[in-house]
């Protein structure tokens, strides 16, 4: 029987994180690549000598890409993740890396397009929300088959800190986070609970507040920790839950970067942008888009959100006019 095939473009802190956390859960096998000769099958060999540990049976291969037949390795993937482009550092923005990443972006997705156009494809390098769009016009791509990391992580951050606070167990806090994943995100307090109990039941309002800021500064709290790049085990394994979705068709609901064309009903009064939504995930994708409510706050940070995305979008528009 045919293994699933998981290609993780970008070999650096996110791809190889990624690789080990899917080789433990034996998802697939996993076809590294990137740039810099040598560190795509350097790293699949490292993590391959260790998966006899993991008991786990899978293929880790590496390729480099400046060999000109590197990508068609790449070919029929059931998943394509990708994390090629620079990650930030203290002072930066996630928005600071756009330019430089949309070129990196353009250039993977003439190479997806050409050896693996029906793969799902899930895109990291920041800003997540926009490289998604950029993804998907470099591509042109089904947009359901396309979606970015934001949510997936961003709820963890929060799911983590309102455990801490409470001194309760991770899992039985249920929150979200919605919006582009930058700082104006949206963690969404009325929908946020522990075992059902609204969090708003068990923290002051003071607290709550203090969290959605941790939230929002989730990524750069780290950037400063490490100053010469960005977070990557927390993405590592938010990343895998989103594949694992895909690959074992499991229908999770997560907040995902999700396409927007306003077909149904109101979609957040918001189209033609990637932006985080809760999604379900299974092998086709994005398989349903949820609706919710806004009161009249909400509504204010979501609309923010949106017009920072979608002024963003206008800049990959210029590139792919260019280009
Ligand atoms: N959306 C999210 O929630 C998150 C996004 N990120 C983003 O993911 C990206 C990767 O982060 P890290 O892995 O920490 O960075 P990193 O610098 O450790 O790795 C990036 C890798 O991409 C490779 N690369 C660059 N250009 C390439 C190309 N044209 N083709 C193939 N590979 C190429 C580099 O050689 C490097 O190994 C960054 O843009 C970062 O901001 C990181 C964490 C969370
Ligand atoms: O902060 C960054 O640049 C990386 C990222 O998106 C995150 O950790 O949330």
């Amino acid at each position: 029987m045919r293994r699933n095939k998981i290609s993780v473009i970008g070999a650096g802190n996110v791809g190889a994180t990624l690789a080990q956390f899917l080789a433990a859960k034996e998802l697939g096998d996993i076809y590294l690549f990137d740039v810099v000769d040598g560190v795509p099958e350097g790293k699949a060999l490292d993590i391959a000598e260790g998966t006899p540990h993991f008991r786990t049976s899978v293929e880790v291969k590496g390729f480099t890409t400046t060999n000109p037949e590197a990508y068609k390795n790449m070919a029929d993937s059931d998943v394509i993740v990708v994390t090629a482009g620079l990650a930030r550092k203290p002072g930066m923005s996630r928005d600071d890396l756009l330019n430089k990443n949309l070129e990196i972006i353009s250039d993977v997705g003439k190479n997806i397009k050409k050896y693996s156009p029906n793969s799902v494809l899930v895109v990291v390098s920041n800003p997540a929300d926009i490289m998604a769009y950029a993804l998907q016009k470099a591509t042109g791509i089904n947009p359901k088959m396309i979606m970015g990391l934001g949510g997936s992580l961003d709820s963890s951050r929060f799911r983590y800190f309102i455990a801490q606070e409470l001194g309760v167990a991770v899992e039985d806090v249920n929150a979200f986070v919605i919006g582009g994943h930058g700082d104006d995100m949206v963690p969404f307090v009325r929908y946020s609970s522990v075992s059902g109990i609204p969090i708003s039941n068990l923290l002051s309002k003071e607290k709550i507040d203090e969290i959605i800021k941790r939230t929002r500064f989730g990524g750069g709290e780290i950037v400063n920790y490490l100053k010469t790049g960005s977070a990557y085990y927390a993405p590592g394994i938010s990343i895998t839950a989103m594949v694992e979705s895909i690959i074992r068709d499991r229908k999770r609901v997560i907040p995902c970067a999700a396409y927007l064309d306003g077909s149904k009903g109101k979609h957040y009064n918001a189209s033609g942008i990637f932006i985080g939504v809760p999604i379900k995930i299974g092998k086709d994708g994005v398989e349903e888009i949820y609706e919710m409510d806004f009161n009249k706050d909400e509504l204010a940070l979501w609309e923010k959100t949106v017009l920072s995305v979608k002024n963003s979008c206008k800049l990959v528009d210029q590139f792919f006019s260019k280009n």
